[in-house]
C-alpha cells in the first residue's frame, strides 16, 4: 500500500509518496511560497525533476498539483492512507493518532503552544482531507517521542500553577527524527536498544539534541516551544528569560516583535548578518568573513555544551549521532563539535569524518573512541511506517 506523507509549514508543503516496507519513493515534492506570486511546486517523479509554477497558489491548489501527478503515474487509486507531520501534540499524544474531529480539536487546542507550526499543520490536514476524502488520515506528532521524559527533565522551575493551568513544561520536538536515527544507530553499532545510551543531534534549519536511553527519550534541548535549546538557522535557542522585558523597555519593542525576531532573524542568520545556510556560512568563513566565522563557532560551542548536558541525563554515553542537513553534510561542524567533547571520550577520525556526507552514513571516530556516527534521517519513512501501523490497528 502506498502512503502519502504530508508536512505543511507556514508557507510550504512537503509531500512524498512511499511504500513503507520497501522505502520506494516514486513521487515527492515541495510547494513553496504558497499564497504569494512566486508560489511554485517542485516535483520529483522518482528522479525526473520538474517545477510547476502556481502563482497565488494555496494549500488546496498545491494538493491539486499533487493529484494531477498521482493521476499521471496512475497511482491515485493506489494510495491507502495519508500521514501528516504535526508539530505540537501537547501532553495528549504519546503516539500517532487517526485524525477524527476530536483529534483535530486537540491539535487546535495546541495552537497557542506552537503558533508558527500547528495552524499550518491543521490547514494542511483540512486541505488533504478535501483532496483525499475517502482515505484514513493519521497525525504523527513531533512531541510524541518525548512524552517518556521524566518530570525532572520536563518541568521548569516556575510556579506549579503555570504547569497545571497553562501547560508550561518542556515538550521537545523533532521526535520522529530522533527516534528514527536512534534506531538506525543501534543497528549500525550492532547493539540492542535496551542497553544503549545515545545522544542524537538533529541539525537542520531547526536543531535539537536528545538523550535516548534504551530507545526512549529521557531529555531534549527544545522545550515548551521549538525556540529553546541550541543555536539554529534563524532561531536564537536559549536566551536570558529577562531579555523580553529588557528589550521591551529599552528598544520599545512589543512581545510579538521580540518573539518574531528570536524565531526568524536570530541564530546563524542574526550572528552572521549574512545567511541561515550553514554551507554558505562555511564558504564565507573560509573567505575570511568574520560574522560567518563567529556564527559557526558559537553554533558549535553551544551544540557541544548541549551534548555534554545530555550525557548527564544518561549517566553513561555509548554514542553520539549527527543527522539533519548540517549533521549529515558538515564535516567541519562535526569535527569541531567532537574536538570540544574530548572530555566525554570522543576522538575524531578525520578521514572518516570527511568521507561521511549525504548517503555515506558511518562511524566517524577512531576505534578507541566513544563512537560518533552520521545517520541519514528519514522522517517521511518513519511517518509512513507509523501511519501504516495506525491504519492496521497496531497502535
Ligand atoms: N554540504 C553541506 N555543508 C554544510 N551544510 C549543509 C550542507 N548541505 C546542507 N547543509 C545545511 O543543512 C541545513 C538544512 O538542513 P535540512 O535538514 O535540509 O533542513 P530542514 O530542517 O528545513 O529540513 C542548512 O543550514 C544547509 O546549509
Ligand atoms: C519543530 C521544529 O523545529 O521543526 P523544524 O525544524 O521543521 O522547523
Ligand atoms: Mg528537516
Amino acid at each position: 500500500m502506498w502512503t502519502l506523507v504530508v508536512n505543511c509549514g507556514s508557507s510550504s508543503l512537503k509531500f512524498a509518496l512511499l511504500d513503507p516496507s520497501s522505502g520506494e519513493v516514486p513521487l515527492s515534492g515541495l510547494a513553496e511560497r504558497l499564497g504569494s506570486d512566486l508560489a511554485s511546486v517542485r516535483v520529483d517523479r522518482g528522479g525526473e525533476r520538474v517545477s510547476v509554477p502556481l502563482p497565488g497558489g494555496s494549500y488546496p491548489e498545491a494538493f491539486g498539483v499533487l493529484l494531477a501527478e498521482l493521476d499521471a503515474l496512475g497511482l491515485r487509486s493506489e494510495v491507502g492512507a495519508v500521514g501528516h507531520r504535526v508539530v505540537h501534540g501537547g501532553e495528549r499524544f504519546s503516539a500517532p493518532a487517526l485524525v477524527t474531529p476530536e483529534v483535530l480539536d486537540a491539535i487546535r487546542a495546541c495552537v497557542p503552544l506552537a503558533p508558527l507550526h500547528n495552524p499550518a499543520n491543521l490547514a494542511g490536514i483540512e486541505a488533504a482531507q478535501e483532496a483525499f476524502p475517502g482515505l484514513p488520515h493519521v497525525a504523527v506528532f513531533d512531541t510524541a517521542f518525548h512524552q517518556t521524559m521524566p518530570e525532572v527533565a520536563y518541568r521548569y522551575a516556575v510556579p506549579e500553577e503555570w504547569y497545571t493551568q497553562h501547560g508550561v513544561r518542556r515538550y521537545g520536538f523533532h521526535g520522529t527524527s530522533h527516534a528514527y536515527v536512534a534506531g538506525e544507530a543501534a543497528r549500525m553499532l550492532g547493539r540492542d536498544f535496551p542497553d544503549l545510551n545515545l545522544v542524537t543531534a538533529h541539525l537542520g534549519n531547526g536543531c535539537s539534541v536528545t538523550a535516548v536511553q534504551g530507545g526512549r527519550s529521557v531529555d531534549t534541548s527544545m522545550g515548551l516551544t521549538p525556540l529553546e535549546g541550541v543555536v539554529m538557522g534563524t532561531r536564537s535557542g536559549d536566551v536570558d528569560p529577562g531579555l523580553h522585558d529588557y528589550l521591551a523597555r529599552q528598544a520599545g519593542l512589543s512581545l510579538t516583535q521580540i518573539t518574531a525576531t528570536l524565531n526568524r532573524e536570530s541564530g546563524l542568520l542574526g550572528l552572521s548578518g549574512l545567511t541561515n545556510d550553514m554551507r554558505e556560512l562555511e564558504e564565507a568563513a573560509a573567505r575570511g568573513h568574520e560574522g560567518a566565522r563567529l556564527a559557526v563557532e558559537i553554533f558549535v560551542y553551544r551544540l557541544a555544551k548541549s551534548v555534554a548536558g545530555m550525557a548527564v541525563a544518561l549517566g553513561r554515553l555509548d554514542g553520539l549521532v549527527f543527522t539533519g542537513g548540517i549533521g549529515e553534510n558538515s564535516a567541519t561542524v562535526r569535527g569541531a563539535t567532537l574536538a570540544r567533547l574530548g572530555l566525554l571520550g570522543f576522538k575524531v577520525d578525520e578521514a572518516a569524518n570527511a568521507r561521511a556526507v549525504r548517503g555515506r552514513a558511518g562511524i566517524i571516530t577512531t576505534p578507541d573512541s566513544v563512537p560518533a556516527l552520521v545517520v541519514n534521517t528519514n522522517e517521511e519513512l518513519m511517518i509512513a511506517r507509523e501511519t501504516q501501523s495506525v491504519v492496521a490497528g497496531e497502535l
